[in-house]
């Protein structure tokens, strides 16, 4: 018998702490893996550009959703499998009473029906704007950001997809990204060990 919960992970502009998060729940979860959604970028040469000159990065658009839901599905259809595929799992554990926990992390996973459809927990990990530009700031993306970037394109359109997310979302927590990194991971932590016990007692009964 399997349970499945997926739990998602969304902060809408970049360095909220999603990857950080999503990793430490993946190494203390038995049965876990981690979906990405920035794995999913189409090519720089098929993204459009706005009438500003900005690269349209920020929308489903710039992304293969199909083959993120295709990933997904594979996953739900058969989660031992897909683990044993990526060497996830070891050859001969059992596949009876196993709990699988899919972890997807992204900027706009709640903002895609179908994959928002899928998901059991939701967390949105937020931080205020002079935060979320000071540690864009310091990282570099593929193309890296050109100048007036953030505050001409990446934040307006946080701003709008946030909306979008809200209309079509309910049931999502909402996690303070400037609180301690280990406060934030134990209290998800907590949340997640209590529901996969709440299923594993339900399985047993
Ligand atoms: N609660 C926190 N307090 C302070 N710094 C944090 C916190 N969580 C993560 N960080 C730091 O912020 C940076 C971005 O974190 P992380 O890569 O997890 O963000 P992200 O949301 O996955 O970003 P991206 O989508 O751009 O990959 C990292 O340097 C990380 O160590
Ligand atoms: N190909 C990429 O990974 C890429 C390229 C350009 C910009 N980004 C940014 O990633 C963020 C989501 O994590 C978005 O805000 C994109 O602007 C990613």
């Amino acid at each position: 018998l399997y349970f499945i919960i997926s739990i998602c992970f969304n902060r809408r502009v970049t360095n909220g702490g999603k990857s950080t998060l999503s990793q430490f729940l993946h190494q203390k979860i038995h049965n876990s893996c981690i979906i990405a959604q920035d794995t999913y970028f189409k090519d720089d040469f098929v993204v459009p550009v706005d009438s500003n000159g900005f690269k349209q990065y920020d929308t489903l658009d710039a992304l293969h959703m199909e083959e993120m839901m295709k990933e997904v599905c594979s996953w739900k259809k058969d989660p031992h499998e897909f683990l044993r595929q990526r060497g996830l799992i070891a050859k001969d554990s059992s596949t009876d009473d196993e709990l699988y926990v899919l972890i997807v992390e992204g900027f706009l996973i709640f903002n895609h029906r179908p994959l928002n459809e899928m998901f059991d927990m939701r967390y949105f990990l937020e931080i205020p704007y002079d935060v979320c530009k000071m540690r864009r700031s310091m990282r570099v993306y593929a193309p890296p950001d050109p100048p007036n970037y953030f505050d001409g394109y990446v934040w307006p359109m946080y701003l709008q997809n946030r909306e979008e997310m809200e209309r079509i979302t309910s049931e999502i927590v909402f996690l303070d990204g400037l609180k301690p990194k280990d406060e934030v991971l134990a209290a998800v932590y907590e949340d997640i060990h209590k529901e996969i016990a709440r299923l594993q007692g339900k399985a047993a009964s």
